[in-house]
Formats: C-alpha cells, sequence, structure tokens
C-alpha cells in the first residue's frame, strides 16, 4: 500500500524521534521529561547540541504539518484568533512572580501547589489564577498535579529569577536575572510587541504610513503615538525600566544560539585581535565570546544610555577586563562614522533587522569606510528561507538542509521564528529579517562581499569582506568626519574620547 502524506510524516517524525533516542542511548543520558526543573541538566544541554537539534528540527516540522492537517481549519482559525492570551497569560505570570512563588512553595515534578497559596502571595483571586495556569499547563508551560494544584516545569522555570520571592516584592532583588532573562523577552512582547501589533493592519493600510520605511512611521508609533522611533522613546527617561528590561532580552537571545566557536572562528585571530560590537548594547552577545576566547579585545559601542548601563554591567561581569582595557565602551551613534578605524572584526548582533534597506546601507557603509582589507564583517540575524523550493546558492554556508518531502522547503514551524521575529521588525522599526537575496543586495550596495554563511539555531552568522580591491585608500563616507588613523584619538563632540584600541 502506498504511503500518504500523513503517514509519511508521522514516519519522518518516528525516525526523527528514534535518532534522538539512540543519541541519549550512546551518551547514557535521559531524554528529559517535560517535569524536568534543571536548564543546566546534561540531558536538557544535550538537546542543544547540533545532532540533536537536527532530529528537532524535523519532529517540529513534521508534527506541526500533522497538526494543520488534522485540525478542523475553523478550530485552528479560532485558536489563531486568540492565540494573544497566551503571551497575556505568560505576562500576567511574570508580573506576578509566580515562577518563583512556585519555586518557594516546593512546586516541582509531580509536588504541586495548591493555587489558593500562590494567590495568597501574590495577591490574584485564585479561581481566576488556575484558569491562567490551566491554558498554559495545556500548552505544557507548568503542570497541573492535581486539581487546581500547580507545579514549575522544564519551559516554566526559564522565568524563575532565582530571587527570593520577598526580594522581588520589595524590589530589592533583581527579576530579570539567569534564567529569568527569558521573563524580560515576554514582559517586552507583553507590554510593547501586543500592543504594536495590535495597531499593524491600521498602520499598514493607511495612506501616511502604509509605505513607509522612516523608523519613526510603524506601527509601534500609530500604538504608542509621538514621532520618535523605538530607540529614540526607549532613551527618554521616563522608559528606562522598559530599556533595561529590553536589554535584558536581548541577553536571552545568546541562550538560544550555539556558544562562540561552531560558526565563525574567533579562535582563529590573532591574540589581541579587535573585536567592535556595534550597537552592542551593554554587550551581552560578547560575554560568551570572551568565555571562551579570552584573547580578544572588545569595543561595546551604542548610544549614551546603554553605554552607561554597559558599564555597570561589565564591572559585575568581568571588572578585571573593563579595568584592563580589554572590554571599552563607547558612546558611537551608527549612522556617524566608524571611529574605531582597521578592527579585526566589526560585529552586529540584530542591528540590520531593525532597519529599512537604505539606513542599513548607511550603518554598513559607515563600518566599511573604516574597515581595512583585513577587517571581516560578522553580522548575526536571522536567515529567511522562502516558503518554497528556491534556486541552490554557491557562497559556503548559505544552501538550507533539504527538507524531506512532503516537509515544507524552509522546514516549516521548525523555522517559525524567524518569521515571527520578521514581523516584529516591520512592525517595531519598518525593519525586516532578509533572505539571502536581500543580504548578498544589502552586502553589494554597502561595499562589503558576503563570503560565507554559517547556519546556526536562532540566528546565522553572515561573513562578509570588503568589495573589491584588496589594498584601498580609507575614503571619507559622505557628510561625515574622515575617520582617524591608527593610534589617534577622536574628540567628539559629545565629549567622548573614542580611542583606537591598542594590539591592532
Ligand atoms: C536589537 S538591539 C541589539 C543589541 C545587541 N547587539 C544584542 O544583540 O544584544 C539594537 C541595539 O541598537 C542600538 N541602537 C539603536 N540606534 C542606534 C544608533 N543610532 N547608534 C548606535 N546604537 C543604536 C539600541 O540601543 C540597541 O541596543
Amino acid at each position: 500500500m502506498s504511503s500518504t502524506p500523513l503517514s509519511s510524516l508521522l514516519g519522518l517524525a518516528a525516525s526523527a524521534a528514534k535518532d534522538l533516542e539512540d543519541l541519549y542511548a550512546v551518551r547514557d543520558l535521559t531524554f528529559p521529561s517535560l517535569a524536568s526543573v534543571n536548564p543546566t541538566d546534561p540531558a536538557e544541554l544535550l538537546l542543544l547540541s547540533p545532532e540533536a537539534q537536527a532530529a528537532s528540527k524535523q519532529i517540529i516540522s513534521a508534527c506541526g504539518m500533522i497538526m494543520s492537517m488534522v485540525t478542523p481549519p475553523s478550530l485552528i482559525l479560532l485558536n489563531e484568533t486568540m492565540h494573544y492570551n497566551i503571551l497575556a497569560s505568560l505576562w500576567t505570570m511574570v508580573e506576578s512572580n509566580t515562577v518563583e512563588i512556585i519555586r518557594e512553595l516546593g512546586g516541582s515534578g509531580n509536588a504541586g501547589v495548591h493555587v489558593d497559596k500562590i494567590a495568597a502571595m501574590n495577591g490574584m483571586d485564585s479561581s481566576k489564577l488556575a484558569r491562567i495556569l490551566r491554558l498554559l499547563a495545556t500548552h505544557h508551560i507548568f503542570t497541573e498535579t492535581s486539581p487546581n494544584t500547580f507545579a514549575n516545569n522544564r519551559t516554566s522555570i526559564h522565568l524563575d529569577s532565582s530571587s527570593p520571592v520577598q526580594g522581588l516584592l520589595d524590589k530589592t532583588a533583581p527579576k530579570f536575572e539567569g534564567t529569568g532573562v527569558e521573563a524580560a523577552m515576554i514582559g517586552h512582547g507583553g507590554d510593547e510587541g501586543i500592543r504594536i501589533a495590535s495597531h499593524m493592519s491600521q498602520t499598514l493600510r493607511s495612506p501616511e504610513t502604509a509605505c513607509a520605511f522612516e523608523p519613526n512611521k510603524t506601527s509601534f508609533n500609530t500604538a504608542f503615538g509621538g514621532d520618535l522611533s523605538l530607540w529614540e522613546w526607549y532613551n527618554l527617561p521616563e522608559n528606562s525600566e522598559r530599556r533595561v528590561r529590553f536589554g535584558n532580552a536581548m541577553k536571552s537571545l545568546g541562550r538560544s544560539e550555539d556558544a562562540p566557536g561552531k560558526g565563525f572562528e574567533w579562535s582563529r585571530l590573532p591574540n589581541g585581535a579587535t573585536i567592535v560590537d556595534v550597537g552592542g548594547n551593554v554587550g551581552s552577545a560578547c560575554v560568551p565570546l570572551l568565555e571562551h576566547i579570552p584573547h580578544l579585545n572588545l569595543v561595546i559601542q551604542d548610544l549614551p544610555p546603554l553605554i552607561e548601563e554597559g558599564r555597570k554591567f561589565w564591572a559585575e561581569k568581568n571588572p578585571k577586563a573593563l579595568k584592563s582595557g580589554q572590554v571599552k565602551l563607547q558612546v558611537h551613534d551608527f549612522f556617524e562614522a566608524q571611529p574605531v578605524v582597521g578592527a579585526d572584526v566589526y560585529h552586529l548582533r540584530a542591528i540590520l533587522h531593525d532597519w529599512a534597506d537604505p539606513l542599513a546601507i548607511k550603518i554598513l557603509r559607515n563600518i566599511r569606510h573604516a574597515a581595512t582589507s583585513t577587517s571581516k564583517l560578522v553580522i548575526r540575524d536571522q536567515l529567511i528561507a522562502y516558503a518554497c523550493d528556491a534556486p541552490p546558492s554557491a557562497i559556503p554556508g548559505a544552501q538550507i538542509d533539504p527538507a524531506p518531502t512532503p516537509l515544507l522547503p524552509n522546514w516549516g514551524l521548525a523555522s517559525s521564528t524567524n518569521y515571527i521575529f520578521d514581523i516584529h521588525m516591520l512592525t517595531c522599526c519598518n525593519g525586516k529579517e532578509r533572505t539571502l537575496d536581500d543580504w548578498i543586495s544589502l552586502f553589494d550596495q554597502s561595499g562589503w562581499k558576503l563570503v560565507r554563511v554559517y547556519r546556526g539555531p536562532l540566528f546565522a552568522e553572515l561573513v562578509g569582506e570588503l568589495k573589491g580591491s584588496k589594498k584601498r585608500k580609507l575614503e571619507t563616507p559622505e557628510g561625515s568626519p574622515r575617520p582617524r588613523k591608527l593610534g589617534t584619538q577622536i574628540n567628539r563632540s559629545d565629549g567622548v574620547i573614542a580611542e583606537r584600541v591598542s594590539n591592532v
């Protein structure tokens, strides 16, 4: 009997599940259960390995398609219509410290905590709280161990700040630390994101904004008013809490990424090589880099409030590196001339996706004018695949793994995060996640050549070299002061001395 699409999909999921089980058997580990509450358990960490990720991708993709095939379409649409309630529920759990309360009352595995006890500590109505927890438990976030009794599980525990509840209540303990950084992303989504998204339709259809690509003509502007871009708005004094929360949300992205070294070969950079993290926020993307490759020098650049917060962050994280000058924090607006000339690597994580092409090109051109022939550009952003077959690419690493039929060529739900981010960038900033064709064109228009792509679980790394001749005279970007030569200091108008780091 010939196989049907449904049985082919089930077969794909089953064979990948067998691969996963074999991987765990070889390592003598048990596959993590949903009740596991230790994110650093070796069994959890193995699930992040490339072999396990490949198998998981096939299972998620196949199961996603199976669900779409067997669920009545009207129910699919009804569920999607109300999906925002999941985010709203998660945000409520974050703000009410419910995860930490359950942890302190001993709720994990099969040992649940009665909702009355949880509600007594967070001041919520216990019947309402139970309904929220039950919705999330139905989505495998929390477990209802017996009627109205709930425990943390492998997903909810990722919202745990590890802080004592009393400290959270009197605001003396940090909320967005440790595994709790994921909670910061939920705060960004639940507070700003959901409100911005609800203004998308109006913004994309209104004659004033439909075809606009400026960063201040977005759904964010329709939702929150005013004509500041999201970044300018975050830097207003009254938004400092949101800005700090956003910085913590960015830290959570690192947890979904490959360890440094799986992609761009940072370890092959010479001793004392200089990495400039352009738009680095407080510099959280660089923390694992320095942990794995301690011979690098880092210059983290961002706008003034972030640089101030970055100094505090590094003073705590790695005071030695800050004191010795191995880590420097530098105020720099990336629409101005890049002050660090001839760095080994200019690194931009989650930056270009915030900007439409003309502005992204401006950012890249400013870097290009400061780069020398040995400088590399390393972009970490999402790489969008078409949801259909596309011509192959000759750029090393650019080709997406072929998905077995009948899976979607972009691996369907297994790569859904990329497309969700794309729309988030659209609504927040008129930015975009880019296809390979988009990236090639963007590099080309800004004087770079895309030479290598490394695909990671969340971000791809796109490596660029200067386009054209190997030896190149430094050029002056239009309307910007000419970057100084190596070893000189630049007295900026804002009083900051931007200096060329040593060892380059
Ligand atoms: C999405 S965040 C990425 C932060 C960081 N690269 C990371 O991955 O954690 C974008 C960053 O760009 C910064 N930014 C926005 N406009 C900027 C500008 N004109 N010059 C420098 N940084 C800017 C923001 O302050 C923010 O930290």
